[in-house]
């Protein structure tokens, strides 16, 4: 039998202590208030629990171990009895204390939502104005969920944003552990590799567009499909039903109010949660007509931070890096491939052009009406002809489930009929892989993939707007 060696106990310990000659900050933390902070760009701040309980958006803090925030975050501690904390390695960019939290008004909104947790749980929609502290609100709601022994579903519908998964994706995760603090994209899944924590699962519909108004037919059909998976999984999990749908959204406005509604409809919303905007609230409860929804409005915090276009690029860059290298703490090791070109369809969304949206509201609401089947496939994505390097280096493609497609039909063709594109887009993503080169002339690409593979499990593949550079 193995013995136990006390040196790497005592090595682990040693870990988490920041060495004498580092400069280390202590803050105090008082009763229901947060500790914000922001870290810049290329810097790492360390991060310790030593005294009380703290937590970052719902997640707790476990005492004595050192967290690190790699640049670019804006995030804070809260505690609820108090706490000590200490952080070293850099200064954060800004950094203090505020009496001004909002996790008490969160706190009593999860006890109400919490009733609801007998048959069948509260399935929660969260809209709210650009960085208002909708994904903030979600990631809390959804850990003290998480807390109490529920399994919710965690839904993201904003394109620019990320969950367990790249950015460009509309996803839906049972939420069955802590989420990974260190982690932007909240913690790894089962397509990455390893993890500390109980693996992820996402169901993930590639939209592949950075906008949801980039093409607003292809972002509600999308929206449809992810609603019915969700509702077939909580018909066949009797645990996630019970625990309930949280959705994040990107800033709708009332201007939006079509899209608001056909969400509304695919996961049966009961309760609407409208963050920081009064305005919104009074024109919503002018429009909506469904008695089962409670409409409820709930402050900004004044911690939210504005994310600029540099800030929100810099955030998905990072998620891709972790997606296939891991972080610092579980460092993953992706695999490259060379596959032939030939071998492969390629299928791209349209970009619509930036037409005006009550006419586009408009034409979609007569949609609605006509029966599902009259889709017309060919306004939502299109195949990509002659793929080669220049539409492929550096992008970002989604393996698409290809068993509903007749492969040797579309490898042998050009055709990009409904039959091609329609099983394209109702099927969920596998993994996601990057296009590290592209020689034209030997007709060959050369991947990065997260997982060992002889070959993909695919021949479909999704070229994405997103692209990625190493
Ligand atoms: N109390 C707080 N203290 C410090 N930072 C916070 C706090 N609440 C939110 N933030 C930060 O403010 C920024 C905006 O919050 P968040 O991303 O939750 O808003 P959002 O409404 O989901 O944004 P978007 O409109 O882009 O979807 C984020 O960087 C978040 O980490």
């Amino acid at each position: 039998m193995a013995t136990f060696d006390p040196s790497i106990l005592q090595s682990i310990l040693n870990k988490t202590k920041p060495e004498s000659s580092e400069n280390v900050n202590v803050v105090e933390v008082p009763p229901f208030q947060e500790w914000r902070f922001e870290v810049a760009a290329k810097d790492k701040l360390k991060l310790k629990l030593v005294d009380g309980t703290a937590e970052i958006f719902g997640t707790e803090l476990s005492p004595n171990i050192e967290y690190a925030f790699q640049g670019s975050v804006k995030l804070c501690v809260f505690s609820f009895s108090g706490c000590k904390l200490q952080f070293w390695n850099c200064q954060p960019l800004s950094e203090y204390v505020s009496e001004e939290s909002c996790v008490g008004q969160y706190l009593t909104l999860h006890l109400g939502l919490e009733k609801q947790r007998v048959v069948e749980g509260p399935r929660v929609l969260v809209i709210g104005g650009k960085d208002s502290g909708k994904t903030a609100l979600c990631r809390t709601l959804a850990s003290y969920a998480e807390k109490q022994d529920h399994q919710p579903m965690l839904v993201n519908l904003n394109p620019r944003d990320f969950q367990f998964v790249i950015p460009g994706n509309l996803s839906a995760t049972a939420i069955s552990d802590l989420f990974n603090l260190e982690n932007v994209a909240l913690g790894e899944s089962v397509t990455t590799g390893p993890s500390f924590y109980h693996q992820k699962q996402p169901l993930a519909k590639t939209f592949g567009l950075e906008k949801f108004s980039d093409n607003i037919k292809l972002y509600r059909y999308l929206i449809q499909q992810l609603g019915k998976s969700v509702r077939k999984r909580l018909d066949n999990d009797i645990k996630v039903k019970k625990s309930g749908v949280i959705v994040d959204t990107p800033a709708f406005t009332i201007k939006e109010y079509d899209i608001i509604e056909e969400i509304v409809s695919s996961f049966n919303i009961n309760v609407l949660l409208i963050v920081g905007s009064e305005r919104l609230l009074v024109d919503l409860k002018k429009k909506m007509q469904n008695p089962a929804v409670t409409l409820l409005k709930l402050n900004k915090s004044s911690g939210c931070v504005d994310k600029d276009d540099k800030y929100e690029r810099e955030l998905q860059q990072r998620s891709i890096k972790e997606y296939f290298y891991g972080i610092d703490r579980l460092q993953l090791s992706p695999y490259s491939i060379t596959v032939n070109l030939k071998d492969f369809i390629f299928v791209r969304p349209k970009e619509t052009e930036n037409v005006n949206l009550s006419f586009l509201s408009g034409d979609l609401a007569d949609d609605d009406e006509a029966p599902r089947e009259s889709v017309n496939y060919k306004q939502l994505a299109e195949r990509v002809k002659n793929p080669g390097s220049d539409t492929l280096n550096n992008s970002i493609l989604s393996l698409v489930d290809d068993s509903q497609i007749d492969t040797l039909r579309y490898l042998n063709s050009e055709d990009d009929d409904e039959n091609l594109i329609k099983p394209f887009l109702d099927s969920s993503s596998l993994g996601f892989c990057y296009v590290q080169n592209c020689n034209d002339e030997k007709g060959k690409l050369t991947l990065l993939v997260p997982s060992p593979v002889q070959q993909l499990p695919t021949r479909t593949l999704l070229l994405t707007q997103f692209r990625y550079h190493e």
